[in-house]
């Protein structure tokens, strides 16, 4: 807090030489830099063509584009500039020299973002939604980003909140005026509108985890006896010979990752050592890497070469939901089912198949991180303080004492309000005494 009084700066656009170099600043002091660097204010939000010179010397460091923005509309709600200079590393260390010597500081990480918080201009939510834009690097990714940024998320919470908080008010009015002639069932109405709550917070916890999925990646991983053809199959789907094929079992030890993008969701996609018992300490611990691997990952592609029996590492995964591939069909039919699933057939030699196996990836990965319209939980502390917030409204419904509802009910509100940084249980009372009229 106390931070809030400095002028912070800081370059903006990417590092590097580039044509333009944008340094953003915030703080009470950005009207009196900008006086000083660029010779007076120039019209708020307006772009203006400035000579920027060095205080004291008054050597002209750059011609520049300035904004300025007075709070508080602007991105931190204080008082904002930006100089839009050519983009040289030179210009830049310059400008920058200028701007310290003027009394601002450089910005620590995520430091504008922060102050826009603090200023109320957005909440925790769309603060990460930010985050995630500037670290988007496909379709999906951008488009589940730019609606946390715009609020969608903080929006749902934020109607849970309000909900929430009507529950409380009607508890506590149950509580405190037991004997004033409110409706006799507020107490009850409460707990039913605390299951509710629950029931709805629960299917939104039931998303299978697409949020945080499509924010971290999908990974994959291609498991199978050796020689069925893993990473011949890994190469294919990646376009290029990231691992090295050989007619050798056992040519696999590490674990060899790729990334791809599969239906706007990016994916590592990870071949693995070949599963067999012989081998020599290095290849075991290739095996074992390979399970471990195998263990984490959201999805397990079970290769077997079609010309030989499934091995029982296949079996058993696909037992256990794997995408199965029977690969070198150009020697051998696949079988119609392993462990009741039937394999994709394919040939990482002829190609055949490759293309249903690609879309089948992408299936499965819009299945695991699908970018769908929701307002979507992307980060584990949302699902933690959701759970949470669940929890206490299950307590809430069992609560043999009206007291210990209202607090079940005030627990809950204050892991909602934990999400979106707003957490305000004082505001019930403004409820209770609106709604109600209580005591005129
Ligand atoms: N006929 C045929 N041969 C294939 C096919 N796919 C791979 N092969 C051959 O099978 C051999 C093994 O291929 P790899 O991709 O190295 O198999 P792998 O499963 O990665 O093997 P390890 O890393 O040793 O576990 C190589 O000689 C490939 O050329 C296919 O679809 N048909
Ligand atoms: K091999
Ligand atoms: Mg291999």
């Amino acid at each position: 807090m106390e931070h809030r009084q400095d002028t912070i700066f800081a370059l903006a656009s990417g590092g590097g030489r580039g044509a333009i170099a944008v340094v953003r600043l915030s703080g009470p002091g950005c009207g009196d830099v900008l006086r000083r660097v660029a010779g007076g204010l120039p019209q708020a939000r307006q772009a203006s063509l400035r000579r920027l010179r060095a205080p004291g010397s008054g050597e002209v460091l750059d011609q520049a584009l300035v904004l300025w923005f007075p709070a508080p509309a602007s991105y931190t709600g204080e008082d904002c500039a930006e100089l839009h200079l050519h983009g040289g590393p030179a210009v830049i260390a310059a400008v920058s020299e200028a701007l310290a010597v003027l009394g601002a500081r450089p910005a620590e990480p995520g430091e504008f973002t922060r102050r826009a918080f603090l200023n109320n201009r957005m909440d925790l939510t769309a603060a990460e939604g930010i985050a995630d834009l500037i670290a988007a690097e496909t379709e999906a990714q951008r488009r589940q980003a730019l609606r946390q940024a715009d609020g969608a998320l903080a929006r749902l919470l934020e109607g849970w909140a309000a909900r929430l908080m009507r529950l409380l008010a009607h508890q506590e009015a149950a509580i405190e005026f037991a004997d004033d002639d409110l409706p006799s069932d507020l107490g009850d109405r409460a707990r039913a509108g605390a299951a509710a709550l629950k029931a709805e917070i629960a299917t939104h916890l039931a998303d299978g985890g697409q949020g945080e999925r499509l924010r971290e990646g999908v990974v994959v991983a291609i498991l199978g006896a050796p020689n069925a053809g893993k990473s011949s199959l890994l190469n294919t789907l990646a376009g290029r010979e990231a691992a090295i094929v050989s007619a050798r079992a056992g040519t696999t030890r590490d674990v060899v990752e790729v990334r791809l993008v599969l239906a706007g969701v990016p994916v590592t996609l990870a071949d693995t050592a070949g599963l067999r018992d012989a081998g020599d300490e290095i290849e075991q611990e290739g095996i074992r890497r390979a399970r471990r691997r195998a263990g984490e990952a959201d999805l397990v592609l079970a290769v077997f070469a079609a010309n030989e029996a499934p091995d029982a590492a296949t079996l058993e995964w696909a037992a256990r939901g794997a995408v199965v591939v029977a690969n070198k069909v150009d020697l051998a039919l696949a079988p119609a089912g392993i462990a009741g699933v039937a394999p994709l057939a394919v040939s990482a030699l002829t190609g055949e198949g490759l293309q249903a196996l690609r879309e089948r990836l992408e299936a499965e990965a819009r299945r695991l991180a699908g970018a769908g319209d929701a307002a979507m939980l992307t980060r584990p502390r949302h699902r933690a303080a959701l759970t949470e917030a669940a929890a206490w409204l299950a307590e809430a419904e069992a609560a043999p004492l009206p007291e210990l509802v209202s607090e079940a009910l005030r627990a809950a509100l204050r892991a909602l309000g934990r999400v979106t940084g707003r957490v305000g249980v004082e505001d019930v009372l403004d409820i209770v005494f609106g709604e109600f009229c209580i005591g005129k």
